[in-house]
């Protein structure tokens, strides 16, 4: 059996501990199971003065050499699958099986972006003779990157390979309740001969961290994915320094079920997607849009498919839903449930706690929400699905875009006018059809509107982390 790792600071390529800590907790039996160290303001220091050194040796590496450290540390992640989807099992909660999903998806976001940093191409732009312009693409510098706690290997991966693959060095602060995906790949790139400094990780206080960080005049960029109440203070601290950011922030993505798809199958389907993650997903699928044509069979195979749902300590093998994150959420939650209850919401599955020991929270159908309800409006993060009755695809799209966020959005027919009606219309960065997936790493992930901005993945992934340079150059004098 594999064990949780000893928590540690990683500083200009060293482990090190400080005598201030913070109790990290198993969700499923409340246990401790590691005591993070919180960086002292000179550990911040070192990690800026390391990462100035680490973007002079690493800006200049080609970007062939970058690729094949960045490649290295994600066959050492594969190798060690086992072992870090434990740790996140153990620090989050999330079934087993979807941990060591979550570490491959995070080997696939280096190997992608180690990929692009060979085709960070610029152009030769056509000019009159004697005179040639051309760019080239520049890493921007060193990146501060914060990183949540509901995929603690795959949300660190996505910001640490764009970074690098740019030839930027990062100071990474992860979460402080689920610390040891990122602890496993800055362990990983360290073994793969990452040069000290280019890579920092950090553990602390949030706000004192970021609010020492961003102002610093060595820090060029900001990355954050988390709530959009948080995002929205960073970009503003952001910009009182004049420094670019990427959010990638909260969402409330919404389901529209047209009535040519079969039911069953896609109640199914939104039942099974639900509960991934317990729900504390950003693309959580969360308000089903069903035609009226087929709302009672959908809302019946979804409500049967989500109370069977094997809810139990992540690390049996068979368990579908493990624990919510922390106590936070299964106060939240419950207070949504009721709320929506109150306001005259059908409730059909779930809709509280089980147990006395962890935090379980039962998977949840909420049916003819009305709009007053809180849920309507709050991004859930939670295993708690609305299903509410449309009379045409119109109607469905008006109450999608309803709202302020726009992440991921999905939809479910065979017919190619709904899906360019859909395309046209819905407002979201990404727009999945008969998939619930909205995130690879060959395409571009993130929101409009209040779920943010950039992208991260793609073709387009490193654009954040590079600067364009423009040379002028006139052959003569
Ligand atoms: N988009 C996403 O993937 C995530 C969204 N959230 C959203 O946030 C809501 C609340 O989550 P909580 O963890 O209870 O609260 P929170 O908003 O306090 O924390 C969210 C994340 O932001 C970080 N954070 C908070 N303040 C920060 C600061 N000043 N500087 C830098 N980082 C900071 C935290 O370390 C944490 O990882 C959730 O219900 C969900 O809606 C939370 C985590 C991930
Ligand atoms: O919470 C947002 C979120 C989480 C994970 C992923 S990915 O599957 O690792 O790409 C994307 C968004």
């Amino acid at each position: 059996m594999p064990t949780y790792p000893e928590l540690k600071l990683y500083v200009a390529g060293e482990w090190r501990s400080t005598a201030d800590t913070i109790p990290v907790l198993n969700p499923a039996n409340d246990s401790v199971i590691g005591a993070l160290p919180v960086a002292r303001t000179s550990d911040l220091d070192d990690a800026l003065a390391a990462a100035e050194h680490g973007l002079k040796i690493w800006s200049r590496t080609a970007p062939r050499a970058r690729a094949e450290i960045m490649l290295r540390a994600s066959a050492l992640l594969r190798e060690r699958n086992e072992e870090v989807a434990f740790a996140i099992t153990s620090e989050l909660g999330k079934p087993i099986r979807q941990a060591r999903q979550e570490v491959i998806r995070g080997c696939e976001f280096f190997e992608w972006d180690a990929g692009e940093a060979q085709r960070t191409y610029g152009h030769v732009i056509p000019s009159e003779p004697g005179i040639r312009y051309m760019t080239v693409h520049q890493p921007i510098g060193t990146v501060a990157a914060f990183s949540p706690w509901n995929f603690p290997m795959s949300q660190p991966a996505r910001k640490i390979a764009g970074a690098l693959a740019a030839g930027c060095s990062v100071i990474l602060k992860a979460a402080e309740e689920t610390p040891a995906g990122a602890l496993h790949i800055a362990r990983a790139f360290h073994d793969a001969g990452l040069p000290p400094g280019v890579l920092n990780l950090v553990f602390g206080v949030p706000s004192d961290i970021s609010g020492y960080l961003i102002p610093h005049d060595q820090i060029r960029m900001i990355a954050f994915t988390g709530s959009t109440v948080v995002g929205r203070h960073l970009t503003g601290l952001a910009s009182q320094h004049g420094k670019p950011v990427l959010m990638e922030l909260g969402g409330h993505a919404p389901v529209i079920v047209c009535d040519d798809v079969d039911p069953h199958q896609a109640g199914i389907l939104g039942a099974t997607r639900k509960v991934r993650n317990a729900g504390q997903v950003c693309t959580s699928p969360t308000r089903f849009f069903v035609h009226e044509n087929i709302f009672d069979r959908f809302v019946d195979a979804f409500a049967t498919r989500a109370a069977a749902t094997v809810t139990a300590d992540g690390i049996e093998e068979s368990t579908e839903m493990g624990p919510v994150a922390n106590a936070r959420r299964v106060e939240a939650l419950t207070a949504l449930s009721e709320d929506a209850v109150t306001k005259g919401a059908r409730l059909l599955a779930g809709g509280h706690r089980i147990g006395t020991k962890g935090q379980f929270f039962l998977p949840t159908v909420l049916v003819d929400v009305p709009q007053n309800a809180r849920v309507m409006q709050e991004e859930p993060f939670g295993p708690m699905a609305i299903i509410n009755r449309v009379a045409s695809l119109d109607e469905a799209i008006t109450q999608a875009n309803a709202l302020p966020y726009g992440l991921a959005a999905y939809g479910m027919t065979h017919s190619a006018a709904n899906v360019e009606e859909m395309l046209n219309r819905v407002e979201a960065g990404n727009l999945s059809i008969n998939t619930l997936e909205a995130s690879v790493a060959e395409t571009p992930f993130g929101g409009v509107k209040a779920s943010g901005f950039g992208r991260e993945g793609g073709q387009s992934g490193l654009s954040h982390y590079t600067v364009i340079k423009t040379l002028s150059h006139r052959m003569a004098l």
